[in-house]
């Protein structure tokens, strides 16, 4: 059986006196993909943000390989090699592929004046191979590019920091049928050749389905049930939480 890499245990958030998150746990082992799944406002954001210690209100314990993140500041998240995508695009529009790639990297590894052109020589280099076979080069601008290769680009400037954990923020959000799926296999893809873990936050139920082996639902901020999509998505309470309403 595979080491439990992330642990979230018991997460209670509370914020002005309202309850966000209610004992929320749950563990992503090593290799592992998850979908964090549940209506609108079932606490998925806040799951992650708490993870990623951009949200600091929270009591429970986030541990990584052991370690305690609790008391880690978000910027510091990437020394662990926990890397998150957002919920919006986060490129710089009026820059390069490259130049976000640059950006991207610069937040994961440190720099200074002695390894700055080594350090880009080398994200470069690790740029154009994570671009192969895709119809995107390194100059281009971002907003020259399709929406479904902005959301691919940004995936790669998540991989280009090297993640052991990768939280991906609704990656499937504004793609049609055929880019998602090109989505799907890109991840599958580069995890095989990278070797991360996945946590996914996602509403699109067969995204969800064909990416992960397991899922987490949750629902007003409680942990409704987990198992394997193919099993949870029959589940009449996740039916009626969830399903009937993202389908709808
Ligand atoms: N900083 C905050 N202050 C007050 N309430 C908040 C804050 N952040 C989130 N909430 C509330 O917490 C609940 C859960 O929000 P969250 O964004 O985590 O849900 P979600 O499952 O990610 O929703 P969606 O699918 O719409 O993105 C919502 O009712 C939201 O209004």
């Amino acid at each position: 059986m595979k080491a439990n890499q992330l642990q979230v245990n018991q997460i209670q958030l509370n914020i002005g006196g309202v309850s966000i998150l209610k004992d929320i746990s749950f563990s992503l082992s090593e290799g592992e993909r998850i979908g964090l799944v549940g209506p609108n406002g079932a606490g998925k954001t806040s799951v992650i943000n708490c993870i990623t210690q951009f949200e600091k209100r929270y009591k429970g314990e986030i541990t990584f390989a052991n370690k305690l993140l609790n008391k880690e500041n978000p910027q510091d998240l990437p020394k662990y090699k926990i890397i998150r995508t957002f919920q919006n695009l986060g490129l710089f529009n009026e820059l390069t592929v490259l130049d976000n790639f640059y950006i991207a990297a610069h937040q994961s590894f440190e720099t200074n004046l002695k390894n700055l052109f080594t350090l880009e020589k080398n994200i470069k280099k690790e740029a154009q191979k994570l671009l192969e076979n895709e119809s995107i080069d390194l100059d281009d601008m971002i907003s020259d590019l399709s929406y479904g290769q902005q959301k691919i680009v940004e995936f790669l400037c998540a991989l280009i920091q090297r993640p052991s954990v990768l939280i991906l923020d609704e990656p499937a959000a504004g793609l049609n049928d055929f880019e998602k799926s090109r989505m799907i296999e890109m991840i599958l893809m580069k995890q095989r050749e990278l070797n991360f873990s996945l946590l996914v936050v996602e509403h699109d139920v067969n995204f969800v389905s064909t990416l992960c082996q397991n899922v987490v639902v949750l629902q007003s901020g409680e942990l409704l049930c987990t198992g394997c999509p193919e099993e949870v998505f029959q589940r009449k309470e996740v039916i009626q939480a969830w399903i009937g309403e993202s389908n709808g």
